[in-house]
Formats: structure tokens, C-alpha cells, sequence
């Protein structure tokens, strides 16, 4: 079957192979053409004993079905052993499915040392043995899809299960962890909360529910995550009877329980009066990286200083008019029929140009006021501060008119010497609450830099990615006309800097320039246009650098590489060769190729 997901030349280990879960993991990789070491100690379900029989069994079960598979009868806690065994029958080691494990329930009176050690050891010990004895071969070979199997028991805590509830959210924090540590190498790390009928789970689960458990209705949830067409990575997947879900933990807005940074204690009494804000989650969010959540805590000491650097809210209304306006602003033209849609309100596919979706929020978060607040030295004004770099995230179906309600804040300040680097995140909400669009502005603030400040961005800033190193698949040339900016401008960043001769001299430019998200706006309908048929709906992401300036009626030449749904680009001056738009990509939902 030509569409089929195949596993063909991956090595998988499954740790627990013999029964359950495990077994259906094992059969469905080897039934796909994974080579599968079939690992099982064969003792009870509560660590006692050890035989061969139950991987002897799978094994055999693959080999009758014409999959290659091998059987390992060690401890996980002897992780180097288990990937010995992948490595000498198969060379190598792509997947990973930590799922061996045990019970000793007892409720928390009565859990003895070693009820504790052993679901630990097994569990949470054996994980991380395991995927420490393959990090080697899976970094060498820049590939790796490592499954942490969790449990509701963890996540919601059950009754009699503290030892194993406790491994099993041990086994969140090491996959998160392990996903940050991976995704370089192209390693992903995913959690699995199966809810199965096993050995485990037997006697404990209702019958009614127990009979609709099985664990092949959960097999392909998790399988499907181990192969390379999967993106997924530090995402946790509860899956059950045939649905699957995944699973954030979220964090609430919170309150300030000081009122300023010279007050330096807090009374009990104050904590007792905020309470009530400090537990409502009524807007709470899912926060990305660790970075975010130390990125609020420095915005808080930041407004604390200040005395009320707040959070920006602003609303955008927009309708046909104005993705028209904006659609040729970025040098969409009638001349081209696959055009139209963007330019024509009665077009049955009309549609936005996704990169329209960088206006809401934008004049706020980089107006020089709020640029100059977040500067130790305020330094800023609309003479010196120039867009850097821009991530633009489309986060579900875009609509052609309507109302986004978009909030934002500073995220980071870099000290870069030449300038200063601000950076604002904005997230944009349609009328219903639902979350449209993400975007992430960096603003170079040029002369405002040595102020003692950090040189590196926090994690959460997005980075630009350096194109392949080989020739461009493909470019698509554009020129644009000495009236763009003018034009540009009319979907609302009225920044002199474009248009005023005798402003453009004060910030240091011969001419007025081109706003960088014109440039990126030609140079995304290049990449829709070559990599998905000019079909917006396909669009995922956008990151670039705005390298170099661009005088209006210049030719922009957009150079592309495509790597699987990411295509990476870079954007040049055809009359004077000059980079412009350095270290970009798009990520496309899917890509269909222009023939
Ligand atoms: C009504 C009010 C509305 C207000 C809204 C305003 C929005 C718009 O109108 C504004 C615009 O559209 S401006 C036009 C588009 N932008 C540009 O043309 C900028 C082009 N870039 C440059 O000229 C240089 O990169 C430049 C000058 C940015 C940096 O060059 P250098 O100083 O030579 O820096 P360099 O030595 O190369 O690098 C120093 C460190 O800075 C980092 N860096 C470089 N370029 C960056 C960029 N574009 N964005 C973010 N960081 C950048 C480098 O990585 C380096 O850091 P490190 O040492 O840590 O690697």
C-alpha cells in the first residue's frame, strides 16, 4: 500500500513486551517492517520471578507473521543490556517504547522501602537506563522516537497507588526534559497515559470497562507517534477504548502580592485576602518552556519596578477590504489568476495571504514607548528602533473579517552591544476566545545597546534557522514598485520611516525603506506559490531576520529549500546581492508541490 506508515530499516525496542500493552506495541511496529527487540523479564506483575517464555512467545508470534524480531530477557533497570541486544542483532536503535512495569499497591501507611524501590526501579529507574543506553546511537544517527509511558494514577492520583503514582509523574518531568534535550538531534519524547486492560489492571477496573480496554485500540496512538512523519514532541496523549486526547498542564494569571520592589516582606494575612486570585484559573494558559514561566516572573519585577509596565491589549477589526489592501501591498497582482482569490471578495476561495495575520497587536507592541519602558535606559524613539526578526503562527482556520482581541507583553531584553534587542509576544483572539494567531516581534533598538544587559534570548524566543547548506531547490523572483511602502502602508504602519524622505535621513537611510513585513509578505506568497499551490490554508508558521534593508522598486529574488513540510528560505536584492531576509522558514501544514 502506497500510503501506508511503514517502519522499514527502524529498529524498536518495547520494553515489556511479553503481554498487554507492550505485546500489541511489538506485533503492530514488526507487522509495519520495524526490526523489534521484544523485551521481557517474564516475572509477575508484581517484579516477582523472571522466565523467557512471554518475549519467547511475541517473538515467535512476529516471525510467524513474517516480521523480524528478537527476544530480551533483561531488567530494564540494566538498560545497557536491552540496547546491547538491539545493537548486536541490528546495529542501531530508532524507537524506544518505555513501557515495562509493575504494581505493589498498598495505600501510603503501608508502602514498605521496597514496594517503594521497585516500582521506582522499574518504572522511572528503567526509563531512564533505557533511553540513556540508546542516547549515544540515536544522536550519532540524528534520529530518535523515545515513548515514556504514564498513568491517570500519576496524573489525578488513585488510591493505594502512591509508589506508583509517584513514578509515574517522575516519568512526565523526565520525558519533558528529555524532549528539550533531544528535539536538536531530532529525538522527540513523548508520554503515553494508557488506560488498558492488562495485568495490571485487572481486578481493579469495573468489567464493564475492563472488556473495551484493549490494548490494541491503543497501539496505534502510540506506534503512530514513534514514526518519523510524527512532529509531536514533549506531548502527553491520554488514550483509551478507541479515543485518544492530549493532555497540558495549565497555569493561572496569578496576582502580585506586594504592591512595589521596595516592599520587601508579605504579610500572612495579605496571602489570606489574595487567595482567591492566587487559585483562579479563569484565564489560565498552557505555558511552552520553562522560559515563559521565568519570562513572567521577570515581567512582574519588571512592572514592579516600572510601577505598572502593563500588559497591552488592543482590538483589530478586519473585513475583505482589508486583506485586499494588504494582498497588494505585498505585490499580489490580477495579472496572475491564482492571485485572485486573494484580491477579490467574490472569489468562492477568497481568502487572506496568511502574513496579514502580523497586524493585529503589531503597532503596539512596537511602538517606541513601550520599546523605550522595557529599556533600562529608554533609549528608544522611532528614530532608532528597526524590526528585527518576526514569528508568525497561524494556530487555527482564519477567517476573512471579524474582531481579534489580541494581548501582549515584553517577553525579552537583549543587550546586543551595537543595539538592543525587543522582544514582544502577542497572541490574537477571535470573538469566541478562540486562540487565531501567535506572533513574536524583535525589535533592534540600534545604539541602545551596552547597558550591562544579557546577550542570549530566553527560551521562548523562537530562533532563526540557517538554510541548507547546498544550492537552492527553487526561486521565484518579485519586483516591486518604487510606490510599495506607500502602498504598504495603508494596511496600518503609518512609520514615517517609509514614506519621509527627510526622516528616513534622520534614522541614517538615503531613502526611505521598505517596512520588513513587506518584504516577508513577497516572500511568503513565493513559498505558497512554489510549495502549496497557493493554498493559504496550508500555512503553519513563518520565522525570518530581517537582515538588510530594502529600498522600494528593488527586485526581492526568494531563494528555497525544501525539507519535508519546512521550507526554508532566504531573500536577496537582485541589484545589489544583498541578503535581506536571513535565517527564515515556513512551516506548511502539508506541501503539494508545483509540477
Ligand atoms: C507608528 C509606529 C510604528 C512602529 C513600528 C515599526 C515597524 C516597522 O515600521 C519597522 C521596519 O519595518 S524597519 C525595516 C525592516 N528592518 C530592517 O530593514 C532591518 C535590517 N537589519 C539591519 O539593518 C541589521 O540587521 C541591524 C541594523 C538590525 C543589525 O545590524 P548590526 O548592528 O550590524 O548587527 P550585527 O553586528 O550583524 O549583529 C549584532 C548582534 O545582533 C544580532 N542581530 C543582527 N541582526 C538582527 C536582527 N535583524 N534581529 C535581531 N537580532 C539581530 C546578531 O545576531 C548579533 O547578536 P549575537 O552577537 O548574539 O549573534
Amino acid at each position: 500500500m502506497a500510503d501506508q506508515l511503514r517502519f522499514d530499516g527502524r529498529v524498536a525496542i518495547v520494553t515489556g513486551a511479553g503481554a498487554g500493552l507492550g505485546r500489541e506495541y511489538a506485533m503492530l511496529l514488526a507487522s509495519r517492517g520495524a526490526k523489534v527487540v521484544v523485551n521481557d523479564l517474564g516475572g509477575t506483575h508484581s517484579g516477582e520471578g523472571a522466565s523467557t517464555r512471554a518475549a519467547d512467545v511475541v517473538v515467535n508470534e512476529i516471525k510467524a507473521n513474517g516480521g523480524e524480531a528478537v527476544a530480551d530477557y533483561n531488567s530494564v533497570v540494566d538498560g545497557d543490556k536491552v540496547v546491547d541486544t538491539a545493537i548486536k542483532a541490528y546495529g542501531r536503535v530508532d524507537i524506544i517504547i518505555n513501557n515495562a512495569g509493575i504494581l505493589r499497591d498498598r495505600s501510603i501507611a503501608k508502602i514498605s522501602e521496597q514496594d517503594w524501590n521497585l516500582v521506582h526501579d522499574v518504572h522511572l529507574k528503567g526509563s531512564f537506563k533505557v533511553t540513556q543506553a540508546a542516547w549515544p546511537y540515536m544522536k550519532k544517527q540524528n534520529y530518535g522516537r523515545i515513548i515514556m509511558t504514564s498513568s491517570n494514577s500519576g496524573m489525578y492520583g488513585n488510591f493505594g497507588q502512591a509508589n506508583y503514582s509517584a513514578a509515574k509523574m517522575g516519568l512526565v518531568g523526565l520525558a519533558n526534559t528529555v524532549a528539550i534535550e533531544g528535539a536538536k538531534n531530532n529525538i522527540h519524547c513523548n508520554v503515553i497515559l494508557p488506560t488498558a486492560a492488562s495485568r495490571m489492571t485487572e481486578g481493579i477496573l469495573p468489567d464493564m470497562l475492563f472488556n473495551e480496554l484493549k490494548p490494541k485500540l491503543i497501539a496505534p496512538v502510540v506506534v503512530y507517534m514513534c514514526h518519523e512523519s510524527c512532529d509531536e514532541n514533549g506531548t502527553y496523549i491520554e488514550s483509551a477504548a478507541g479515543w485518544a486526547t492530549k493532555v497540558h498542564s495549565v497555569r493561572g494569571k496569578g496576582t502580585v502580592l506586594r504592591t512595589s520592589i521596595e516592599q520587601d516582606s508579605i504579610s500572612l494575612e495579605a496571602v489570606q485576602k489574595a487567595w482567591g486570585k492566587v487559585t483562579d484559573m479563569s484565564e489560565a494558559k498552557h505555558l511552552n518552556a520553562i522560559g515563559e514561566a521565568s519570562g513572567y516572573l521577570l515581567e512582574v519585577l519588571e512592572k514592579l519596578k516600572e510601577g505598572g509596565l502593563s500588559d497591552f491589549e488592543d482590538v483589530f477589526k478586519f473585513g475583505s477590504k482589508d486583506l485586499i489592501v494588504y494582498a497588494l501591498g505585498v505585490g499580489a497582482t490580477t495579472k496572475n489568476s491564482n492571485d485572485l482569490k486573494f484580491l477579490y471578495e467574490n472569489d468562492p476561495d477568497f481568502t487572506a495571504i496568511p502574513t496579514f495575520f502580523v497586524m493585529p497587536g503589531l503597532m503596539l507592541s512596537m511602538t517606541s514607548s513601550l520599546v523605550a519602558t522595557a529599556l533600562p535606559e529608554g533609549k528608544a524613539n522611532l528614530t532608532n528602533i528597526l524590526h528585527g526578526e518576526q514569528y508568525l503562527e497561524i494556530c487555527d482556520d482564519i477567517p476573512t473579517n471579524g474582531k481579534l482581541t489580541t494581548t501582549g507583553k515584553v517577553f525579552d531584553v537583549m543587550d546586543k552591544g551595537s543595539g538592543a534587542v525587543v522582544v514582544t509576544n502577542c497572541d490574537s483572539y477571535d470573538e469566541n476566545g478562540r486562540l487565531l494567531v501567535k506572533n513574536q516581534s524583535s525589535i533592534f533598538v540600534v545604539g541602545a545597546g551596552k547597558f550591562g544587559g544579557k546577550k542570549n534570548p530566553i527560551q521562548g524566543v523562537v530562533p532563526v534557522v540557517a538554510a541548507p547548506n547546498r544550492a537552492p531547490d527553487s526561486f521565484i523572483q518579485y519586483k516591486t514598485n518604487e510606490d510599495q511602502a506607500a502602498l504598504y502602508r495603508m494596511s496600518g504602519d503609518l512609520n514615517p520611516l517609509h514614506i519621509d524622505p527627510n526622516f528616513a535621513a534622520i534614522s541614517g537611510f538615503k531613502v526611505p525603506i521598505l517596512h520588513g513585513l513587506c518584504s516577508l509578505g513577497f516572500s511568503v506568497r513565493a513559498v505558497l506559490a512554489q510549495y502549496a499551490n497557493n493554498n493559504s490554508a496550508l500555512f503553519k508558521a513563518v520565522k525570518a531576520r530581517f537582515a538588510a534593508p530594502v529600498v522600494p522598486g528593488q527586485t526581492l529574488k526568494v531563494d528555497m529549500w525544501k525539507e519535508g513540510k519546512r521550507i526554508h528560505f532566504r531573500t536577496s536584492v537582485v541589484e545589489t546581492g544583498k541578503d535581506v531576509i536571513t535565517g527564515a522558514y515556513v512551516d506548511l501544514k502539508d506541501t503539494s508541490a508545483k509540477l
